[in-house]
């Protein structure tokens, strides 16, 4: 679904790339949270994603796409399969609510009557039932953040990208917003979700990827948040107390030798078996076709299936309680500087270090037991590694009595005048930007490495300047081809 084959990108005029060589692939309905330290790269990664970056060296595929081989001007049409959501919400702060989730269909030229129906649902879906006239002003953050995630997902995208997406809300909406993640990758989609809430990541415990550096130096099924470098101190500290000061250094202090020794940093190094373990194998290790690893290693998301909780509001409670434990017991609230300061091994560390505990306490399921997380997750801060019990997940139930979450297009799906007005005027034909030649040039020396006829030598990659896309563009909606008059205007943040 999401390939990345030795990527490494470098934003122009920067001597350090935001990513290193990253290899990794996410499998069709999966939920990953990416995590890392403020300029690790994760909003990069999902840049690459997105193409609004190009990698300076290795292959990403999407949806079984090679990026490169998408042109500048078919960007919008690839971007249609995937779904958006910013931490600042990005609302349009003139139109209400239901033209603001309208904007993302009407502009793809969908018909009145499709628009009437699937917007309804959609806000349905999300919890806003009700709420399509208020202005954006009118709505709580957390309210804004649904009306962004009703419009990443009305168009039935495969793959949910969200960067921060509770990063200007409260633990308790924060909680919401990950109950209405989860139900959406329960219904099949991709979510990959780049994040520095500790408690919602220990909460989940979904697939972790993590980046330091630019650098992917963990991935693990069933985690939790734990940066591992500070893991992997803490478990160079207690398993070896004793032994030299470096040892037991903090690992951004060892980070440096090893780096200016030429290899790679200690966490990466300590990661990397666990990574291979945990991870589903990359096509070009195995020397299989993705779609053969898919097939084996495809461990997906268990949307459904829940252990003990009973109903939506029970992950929101939990999940609002362990976000505020982590925030608590960190003394942060949503800023990003103190956040390394919680701490917790992963389950692989702690198994190295002989603590793993396999009778694993289970987290209160109901709501009214919130305090009872709070305290096992405080428990979770004297005593690292003893609760490892899955997330509540989203029940059968809830699924059963949830509105379905994508309905299908009308039979006759009839483009009308104005909407193909809107459409002509997003998608209409751009002049030829300089890198569509560099992006065939690439695809073209590509084939020949890969034995077909020979191509045309690929030119020097020229650095590209990083555009500023319009919100059209970030949602795929527009051809990147700079702004339009008037789409700086409806750029904005959270209005409250
Ligand atoms: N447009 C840009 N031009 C130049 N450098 C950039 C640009 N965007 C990001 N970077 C750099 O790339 C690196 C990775 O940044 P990125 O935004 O991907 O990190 P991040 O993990 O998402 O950080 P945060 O958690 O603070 O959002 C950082 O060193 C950053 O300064």
């Amino acid at each position: 679904m999401i390939r990345f084959d030795s990527v490494t990108m470098t934003y122009p005029g920067q001597g350090r790339p935001a990513l290193d060589d990253v290899t990794v692939e996410i499998l069709r309905g999966e939920f990953v949270f990416l995590v890392g330290a403020s300029g690790s790269g994760k909003s990069s990664f999902l840049r690459l994603i997105l193409k609004e970056e190009r990698p300076s060296a290795g292959q990403i595929h999407v949806l079984g796409q090679d990026l490169r081989r998408i042109s500048t001007r078919k960007v919008p049409y690839f971007r249609r399969n995937l779904g958006v959501v910013f931490q600042d919400f990005r609302l349009l702060p003139n139109k209400n609510v239901f033209d603001n989730v309208a904007f993302a269909l009407r502009v793809i030229g969908k018909s009145r009557g499709f628009i009437q129906t699937a917007v309804p649902e959609t806000l349905r879906l999300v919890g806003l039932d009700g709420k399509g006239k208020r202005m954006p002003h009118e709505l709580s953050g957390g309210e804004q953040q649904r009306v962004a995630i009703a419009r990443a997902i009305v168009n039935k995208p495969q793959i949910l990208l969200a960067d921060e997406p509770t990063g200007n809300l409260d633990p308790v909406t924060s909680a919401g917003i990950m109950t209405l993640l989860e139900r959406i990758n329960a219904s099949g989609t991709t979510v990959v979700m780049a994040t520095h809430e500790a408690g919602i990541v220990d909460q989940m415990q979904r697939r972790v990827i993590e980046l330091s550096s630019g650098e992917l130096v963990r991935d693990e099924r069933s985690a939790g948040y734990a940066i591992t470098s500070e893991a992997v101190a803490r478990e160079v500290e207690t398993t070896d107390a004793a032994a030299a000061p470096a040892a037991a250094a903090p690992a951004a202090r060892a980070k440096a030798p090893a780096r200016a020794g030429g290899g790679r940093k200690p966490a990466a190094r300590t990661s990397a078996a666990r990574t291979k373990a945990a991870a589903p194998p990359v096509a070009g290790e195995t020397g299989e076709p993705a779609a053969a690893n898919a097939v084996a290693t495809t461990a997906p998301v268990e949307p459904v299936a829940a252990p003990e909780p009973t109903s939506a509001e029970t992950t929101a409670a939990a999940a609002a309680a362990a976000v505020a434990a982590a925030r608590s017991t960190t003394g942060r609230g949503t800023g990003k500087s103190s956040r390394k300061k919680k701490a917790a091994p992963t389950d692989a560390v702690l198994h190295d270090a002989g603590e793993f505990d396999t009778t694993a306490r289970e987290v209160p399921a109901t709501g009214e037991d919130a305090d009872a997380v709070v305290a096992a997750l405080r428990d979770e801060e004297s005593a690292p590694g003893t609760i490892t019990s899955a997330a509540p997940k989203v029940t059968r139930e809830v699924m059963r009595d949830a509105p379905p979450l994508y309905i299908e297009p009308e039979a006759t799906d009839e483009v009308t005048d104005e909407a193909a007005a809107i459409t002509a005027a997003a998608t209409a034909p751009i002049e030829r930007l300089p890198d569509d030649a560099d992006e065939e040039a690439l695809a073209a020396a590509s084939d020949a490495d890969a034995g077909g006829p020979p191509g045309r030598p690929a030119p020097a990659a020229t650095p590209r300047k990083s555009a500023n896309l319009t919100l059209a563009e970030r949602l795929g909606l527009r051809s990147p081809a700079g702004p339009r008059p008037g789409d700086d205007d409806q750029e904005v943040g959270p209005v409250k």
